[in-house]
């Protein structure tokens, strides 16, 4: 795998996150997301959305790169939360090329 290929990485960390989702390991950062409930994913995407856009307000790219790998996460526990795959996703982007 190309590690610089973002569906693959996507790919791989929602598989991890969806083995936390059935296993809930304790000391795992996703466990305690699924465990608090999707209030709390949804807080957590909002949060990391205003740092993504603040990033951006403060024309500091290194800030929007990370603050974006920090939604992306929080936004695939949210899609693990509704049992969505990545597949889903992809075909709702490409029926609008
Ligand atoms: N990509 C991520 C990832 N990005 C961000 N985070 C966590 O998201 C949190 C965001 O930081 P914040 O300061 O906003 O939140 P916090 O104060 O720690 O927590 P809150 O009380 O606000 O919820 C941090 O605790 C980060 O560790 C992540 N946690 C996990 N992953 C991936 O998920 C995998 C499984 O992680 P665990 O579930 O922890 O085993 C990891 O191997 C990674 O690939």
């Amino acid at each position: 795998m190309a590690v610089t290929d973002l569906g693959e990485v996507l790919a791989e960390v929602y598989q991890v996150v969806l083995e936390r989702k059935a296993a809930l390991p304790e000391g795992s950062y996703t466990t305690y997301l699924f465990t608090k409930g999707q209030d709390k994913i949804l807080k957590k995407v909002g949060e990391e959305a205003a740092e993504v856009i603040i990033g951006s307000k403060n024309q500091d790219k290194s800030e929007v790169i990370y603050e974006t790998a920090d939604l992306l996460y929080h936004l695939l526990v949210l899609l693990g939360f509704h049992e969505i795959s990545l597949e889903e996703i992809a075909l709702e982007l490409l029926n609008r090329r």
